[in-house]
């Protein structure tokens, strides 16, 4: 059999953010509007540092206004909440992101409930978790929706095909579901408890890893010919002690058997930062009763 047609996130992520940054350009000359993302990290993680960076070069590039605020590891929750308030009530800011994961003296679900649920362009927060939920209009959390976009331009429509979501966090597996189930997909969502995971998998015509584990999801859990999306971006030791990224599938070993997959790096992670900005456009659309434009590609 054939490898696998590999799903290139990377160049289909560059050309979404250049469609974003036509729309930039239209919104300024049509409503001398700039929309505005604001990004919040608590603490010198360095593996952040480089998203942070990463995302604010990213927005400035489609043209839009970036607000970086770097806050102490030992920032209090309290000192925390007054900075989502301020950027919640600033008129320049349409899209607030709170960089996860939070120090432990934070409170991380009262924090993301604080955010202006119209300015939640991480789609964080319960109001647009319920609004996806329940199929109305949300800003959708952007690794879930660089996911779908990767299916929807690869496979078409999706409804009747079986996907298994390996991974069941409020960031990825459950609004992956909730977007899957929306394109009339049957979803399983399975997770470190589940029995037998293996053969789960060996169902899924759309099989997506979200579990933070190393190549976990080797060859043999794939049905021949199925579209593998890996969600995982695990720093793991290489050769002469430098770090390395690798998925949560095992490539070289699926390769082998899907029908298509996406690479780690250069998939799902450039799709993230590129819906990230495709959420901040929506956002400083809809906070001037301006429709959201049609991103598809
Ligand atoms: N509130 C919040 N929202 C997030 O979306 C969020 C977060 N917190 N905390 C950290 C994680 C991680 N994350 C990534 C986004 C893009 C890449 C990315 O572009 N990765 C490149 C490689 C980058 C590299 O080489 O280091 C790739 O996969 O090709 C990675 C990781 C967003 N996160
Ligand atoms: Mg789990």
């Amino acid at each position: 059999m054939t490898d696998a047609s590999i799903i290139d996130g990377k160049a289909f992520a560059a050309r979404l953010r250049e469609r974003v940054g036509q729309e930039v350009a239209r919104l300024k000359d049509d409503a001398g509007l700039t929309p505005g993302l604001a990004v919040v990290l608590v603490g010198e993680d360095p593996a952040s540092q480089v998203y942070v960076r990463n995302k604010g070069k990213q927005t400035l590039e489609a043209g839009m206004q970036s607000f970086e605020h770097r806050l102490s590891e030992s920032t209090t929750q309290e000192e925390l909440l007054d900075l989502v308030e301020t950027l919640n009530a600033d008129p320049e800011v349409h899209g607030i992101l709170v960089q996860l994961p939070l120090p432990e003296q934070i409170d991380s679900a009262a924090v993301l409930d604080t955010i202006d649920p119209t300015k939640d362009v991480d789609g964080f927060h319960v109001i647009n978790a319920g609004r996806l939920a329940t199929g109305q209009d949300a800003l959708v959390p952007c690794t879930p929706l660089g996911c779908l976009m990767l299916l929807r331009h690869h496979l078409g429509d999706l409804s009747g095909q079986r996907a298994v979501v390996v991974g069941r966090s409020n960031i990825v597996g459950k609004p992956l579901a909730q977007l899957l189930l929306g394109e009339s997909c049957t979803v399983t969502i399975a997770h470190s408890r589940t029995r037998d995971l293996p053969a789960e998998c060996r169902n899924a015509d759309i099989l997506v890893a979200a579990v933070g584990r190393p190549k976990m999801v080797k060859g043999d859990w794939i049905k021949p010919g199925a579209t593998v999306i890996d969600v995982g971006i695990n720093r793991v030791e290489g050769e002469e002690g430098k770090t390395r990224l690798v998925g949560d599938v095992d490539f070289d070993e699926a390769v082998k058997v899907a029908g298509a997959i996406t690479p780690v790096p250069g998939g799902i992670g450039p799709m993230t930062i590129a819906c990230l900005l495709a959420n901040t456009l929506t956002a400083a659309c809809r906070a001037r009763g301006l429709p959201a434009p049609d991103l598809t590609l």
